[in-house]
């Protein structure tokens, strides 16, 4: 059965409005893993919603299991194997079910701050040859153009300011402590590579320093069907 939130769905209350984004509301998100409560929030200057998964007492001062996930709609919600997007937020949920405590920001900024389209655009691109990296700044953009700034109130909202962190990404732990937010652990969440993600987590790890094991090849013979152009993610 489950876990059960401790928070129950009407338990949060607004917090004071920040400069940067609004509480809106709370209910109850029933998931596979636990009964988690959903805390909605909105970004004063672009609208985005912003959203919280909290399982549990995590207001207790004690150092929190969090995840902090970016947005990708390709990968969390529409199963592409290029990214390993929707692995991690799936083990990310499991393991705070696992606890029975724990908070998971999902933050809209899609394709690495770059949006939607930016992020196709890029995979078009990687088809024709380039790498992540590479396709972002053939379009203009910087290699991550993320910000979390929005996790400082959103955290606040729940008197959470220490984290245990399930990240392999040694700029998110930087830009988090450079907002005053304490990251006591570094748990890694290291998710199967295949075929089509394979190119694309070398990459995170030679160019945008994510911490993984050294890459292991994926044997021809235990590859999934080759689509048009797996090689190039
Ligand atoms: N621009 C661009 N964005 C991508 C690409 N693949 C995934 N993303 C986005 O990258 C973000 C996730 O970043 P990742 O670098 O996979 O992981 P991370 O959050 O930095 O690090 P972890 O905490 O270890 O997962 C999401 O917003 C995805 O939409 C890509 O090829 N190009
Ligand atoms: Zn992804």
């Amino acid at each position: 059965m489950p876990a059960t939130s401790a928070t129950p769905a009407t338990a949060a209350t607004p917090a004071a409005n920040d400069q940067l984004l609004d509480y809106v509301t709370s209910c109850a998100l029933p998931t596979p893993w636990a009964q988690f409560t959903l805390h909605a929030f909105v970004e004063h200057t672009t609208g985005k919603e912003h959203l919280a998964m909290v399982l549990g007492d995590i207001g207790d001062g004690e150092p929190v299991l969090a995840r902090v996930h970016s947005e990708c709609l390709t990968g969390d919600v529409l199963f592409s194997q290029r990214c390993d997007c929707g692995a991690q937020l799936e083990g990310a949920l499991q393991r705070i079910a696992q606890e029975g405590r724990g908070i998971l920001l999902y933050l809209r900024q899609e394709g690495r701050g770059i949006g939607l389209l930016n992020k196709i655009r890029a995979y078009r691109l990687q088809e024709a040859g380039a790498d992540t990296v590479e396709a972002n700044l053939q379009l203009g953009f910087h290699a991550d153009a993320r910000n979390y700034e929005l996790c400082l109130p959103m955290l606040a909202q729940f008197g959470v300011r220490k984290l245990r962190l399930m990240t392999n990404n040694p700029r998110k732990i930087d830009a988090l402590t450079r907002l005053g937010i304490e990251v006591t652990d570094r748990v890694p969440l290291l998710v199967n590579r295949n075929a089509y993600n394979n190119s694309y987590l070398n990459t995170k790890q030679a160019k945008l320093g994510h911490m993984m094991t050294p890459p292991a090849a994926v044997p021809a013979d235990q590859a999934p069907a080759p689509a048009a152009t797996p090689d190039v993610i």
